[in-house]
């Protein structure tokens, strides 16, 4: 069993190659047809590079609108490599710029089942890692919104945790952030960023703004307990991460209102760059000497009481 120590952890926190660098969060209006999306995502990572993002981080949902009506209908087989434009498109232009992209997700066909699935592409144009969203977003908050995720898709088994010359990248998509063992599993494995590409509605969308700015007053005894889990997460991402969101635009037209509000968070829970709604780029600077600062001033790390809790990490368990 892994404690929560990460210096039992085998997993270790080097500084990455590139330890400053800028991020390109694009906040991408999303429409039914898929080659008006491809177009609209090449050239928001396009001016993200030229601005200077050598990470560039897209959206939950980018080539599709966030509803049932389309996502079989755009779904691609990433192994097709006819049937997946949006694919070959993020590898190609990655490639073209020597950037790494967190490619937010697609809706992803693989043998008769629909996935919601997050691809990471290095600077060569290579996938470097594929992440299927683990937690389905099944919904019932009457008056307000009823949706189950998992009538359409399959949730993924696997956390995802990506070497990139930019740093140890953990990933998570939308409802994946309210789950604060998946962020402490990547913060126990390393991570130095999490990305968590997302499509918050206008009620939950609202709670997690509202909370990133109390979570920094350490105000907690109004919230659910929903809203509790966020905070953990922040307040993890306080402790020793950066966390970026990354999220659709907001189509008042659309079935699903989407928050937008695409956001980097630092490691000391101040958030860095944001946005409003509307489509658009957040750009904005990691310096991980920031993690390295946070760590020696505040060493959570020998401070953790491993005789009174533990935290298992499954895979470390199985070795
Ligand atoms: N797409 C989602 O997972 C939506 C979600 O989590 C939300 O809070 O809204």
């Amino acid at each position: 069993m892994a404690s929560l120590t990460s210096s039992t952890s085998r997993h270790s926190s080097a500084m990455p190659k590139v330890a400053q660098f800028k991020i390109g969060l694009c906040q991408l209006s999303v429409t039914p047809e898929k080659t008006t999306n491809l177009s609209r995502a090449r050239h928001s990572i396009e001016i993200a590079a030229k601005q200077g993002a050598s990470l560039v981080v897209l959206p939950e949902m980018w080539n599709c609108p966030y509803s049932e009506d389309y996502f079989a209908k755009l779904a691609e087989d990433f192994d097709d490599e006819d049937g997946s434009p949006s694919y070959f498109m993020l590898s190609e232009v990655a490639s073209c710029h020597g950037i790494t992209i967190v490619g937010g997700s697609m809706p992803e066909m693989k043998d008769g089942r629909l996935y919601n699935t997050c691809c990471v592409f290095g600077p060569d144009g290579k996938l470097k890692a594929k992440h299927r969203k683990l937690h389905m977003f099944d919904v019932n908050m009457p008056g307000d919104i009823l949706y189950k995720e998992s009538d359409t898709f399959t949730a993924g088994d696997n956390p995802t945790i990506v070497e990139t010359d930019m740093g140890r990248i953990g990933i998570g998509i939308c409802h994946d952030i309210r789950f604060p063992e998946l962020a402490m599993l990547y913060r126990t494995r390393g991570a130095h960023l999490i990305c968590y590409p997302g499509a918050f509605n206008m009620s939950t969308g609202e709670m997690l703004w509202e909370l990133e700015q109390r979570a920094r007053q350490h105000v907690i005894h109004k919230f659910s307990g929903q809203q509790i889990t966020r905070y953990f997460t922040l307040l993890l991402s306080s402790e020793k991460l950066y966390v970026a969101s990354c999220s659709p635009s907001r189509d008042s037209a659309g079935s699903y209102t989407i928050w937008g509000h695409s956001t980097l968070v630092g490691p000391f829970g101040e958030v860095i760059a944001t946005s409003g709604h509307e489509e658009t780029i957040v750009i904005a600077e990691i310096d991980y000497s920031a993690l390295q600062r946070r760590r020696e001033g505040l060493p959570l790390e020998n401070q953790r009481r491993g005789d009174v809790y533990q935290f298992v990490d499954i895979e470390e368990q199985r070795l």
